[in-house]
């Protein structure tokens, strides 16, 4: 797989983060407003809820060409036929899932220590969450928080794409590209946007002003 991770602006989204709304249509206007890639992440869901929502938003996500990354479940990512998984410490290791869903596929790896960036996981990962950058109520089981410093570190020490996630929105954004990131990841500032269109734009309008 040629550059398998060249991406922006990341959704992360959950319909219990989207303010009522349906999952799909608060995806598809932040597709419109400049989201390039977009992960499913349903942590309280039965793989067949889970697999039922992810069918849905493929099939929006197709028509506008926009990749689908499933979190944590592999029975999922492999059904729906996604471009590839985010998995953490605690999921399914990246050398398994690559033992298990046979055709390259895009994998990403959360970084909540240093020491996981010499790992035979993070050799197989595509690119590495920097998760958090700042703590989230949105994910309170969290390790490090990396901070621009973080970011700046990480960035020394690999050359793999990274996705800061995190607190992530419009006024942080630009500093944290500047300090290394190439990818920005977001749950609430878009999902909880009264206007998730608009709040995707002025994300990806500091993303360019910044690269
Ligand atoms: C892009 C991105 N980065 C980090 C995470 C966090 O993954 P993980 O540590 O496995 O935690 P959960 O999301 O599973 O709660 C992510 N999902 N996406
Ligand atoms: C899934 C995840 N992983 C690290 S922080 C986080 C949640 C980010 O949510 P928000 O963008 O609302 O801070
Ligand atoms: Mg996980």
């Amino acid at each position: 797989m040629d550059n398998p991770f060249p991406y922006r602006l990341y959704l992360v989204i959950s319909e219990e983060n989207c303010a009522g709304r349906p999952l799909v249509e608060v995806a598809e206007s932040a597709v419109r407003g400049g989201v390039d890639v977009v992960q499913l992440r349903e942590k309280n869901r039965s793989t067949k809820e889970f697999l039922q929502k992810a069918n849905a938003l493929k099939e929006v996500l197709d028509s506008h060409q926009v990749p689908l990354i499933i979190n944590d479940n592999l029975e999922v990512a492999k059904q729906v036929g996604a471009y590839g998984m985010h998995v953490g410490n605690s999921d399914l290791p990246p050398s398994e899932i690559r033992k298990k869903w046979n055709t390259p596929h895009c994998l990403g790896y959360s970084i909540e220590y240093l020491e996981q960036l010499n790992s035979p996981e993070a050799e197989v990962s595509d690119y590495f969450g920097v998760s958090p950058v700042f703590a989230t109520p949105t994910k309170t089981d969290t390790v490090t928080e990396w901070g621009l410093e973080g970011i700046a570190k990480i960035r020394s020490l690999t050359s793999k794409p990274l996705v800061a996630i995190g607190s992530m929105k419009k006024d942080n954004t630009f500093e944290v590209i500047k300090a290394g990131a190439d990818c920005i990841a977001v749950v609430s500032a878009i999902c909880q946007a009264q206007d998730p269109q608009r709040a995707a734009a002025e994300l990806r309008n500091e993303i360019e002003r910044a690269i």
